[in-house]
């Protein structure tokens, strides 16, 4: 039903959605940008290129680049189902698409960023509620490699949204990895952890 929702945006819609997207991510770079404060500091960022209805991530990709920051994009791990790699993400970087249809970087393996050394990640979403649970499209892709975290990890899980997959509550498996943040077009929720 949410991603039935998400594609009846219309495409004037989902550009005004990706440009306030950008535009709410530029407001809060000052807390993003602050390590002695917050627990969102981050450097080495994990991004994703949008499937299907997502919120266009283009514009927010921009704005990552103009602040600086060294990019990330998740690849199918080759040899372990359900997990993700994160490598280096730059303009000239050679891409191929996934299974899914989903460009991704062609893996080298001296592009690879270990999850644990990630400062932040934005991660996809169907649905969200105001507790922070995300339902994503069931792959668990995320989850397994969220996973890997240690306990005392400081990287921060962003979920990005169109406001209309707010829920009033997500079903909560035990597997489930909980949202530092959700950033929408119209405005940033955090939750304590
Ligand atoms: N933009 C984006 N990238 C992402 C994810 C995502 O949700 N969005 N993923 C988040 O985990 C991973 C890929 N997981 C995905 C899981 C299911 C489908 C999907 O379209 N499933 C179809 C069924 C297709 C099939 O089974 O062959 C569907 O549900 O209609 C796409 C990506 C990694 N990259
Ligand atoms: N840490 C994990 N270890 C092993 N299996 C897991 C783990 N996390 C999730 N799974 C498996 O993945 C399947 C899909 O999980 P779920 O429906 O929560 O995915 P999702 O969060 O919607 O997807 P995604 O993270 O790819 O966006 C579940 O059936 C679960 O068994």
């Amino acid at each position: 039903m949410i991603r039935q929702r998400r594609n009846a945006l219309s495409p004037v819609a989902q550009q005004q959605a990706a440009q306030g997207l950008a535009l709410q991510f530029t407001q809060h770079l000052a807390l993003f940008d602050t390590p002695q404060t917050d627990k969102l500091a981050m450097q080495h960022v994990a991004i994703y290129l949008t499937h299907e209805g997502e919120i266009d991530t283009a514009p927010l990709i921009a704005a990552l680049q103009a602040a600086g920051k060294t990019l990330y994009l998740p690849v199918l791990h080759p040899f372990a189902p359900g997990f993700l790699i994160f490598q280096r993400y730059e303009p000239n970087t050679p891409m191929r698409q996934n299974r899914f249809g989903i460009a991704e970087p062609m893996l080298n393996c001296h592009e690879i960023k270990p999850v644990a050394e990630l400062d932040s990640i934005f991660t996809p979403l169907v649905a969200f509620d105001l507790q922070g649970q995300r339902l994503g499209m069931g792959g668990g892709f995320y989850d397994r490699t969220l996973a890997q975290l240690p306990a005392n990890h400081r990287c921060a899980i962003i979920g990005l949204a169109h406001d209309c997959q707010l829920v009033d509550t997500v079903p909560n498996e035990p597997w489930d990895h909980p949202l530092s943040a959700i950033l929408t077009p119209s405005r940033l929720y955090t939750f304590k952890r």
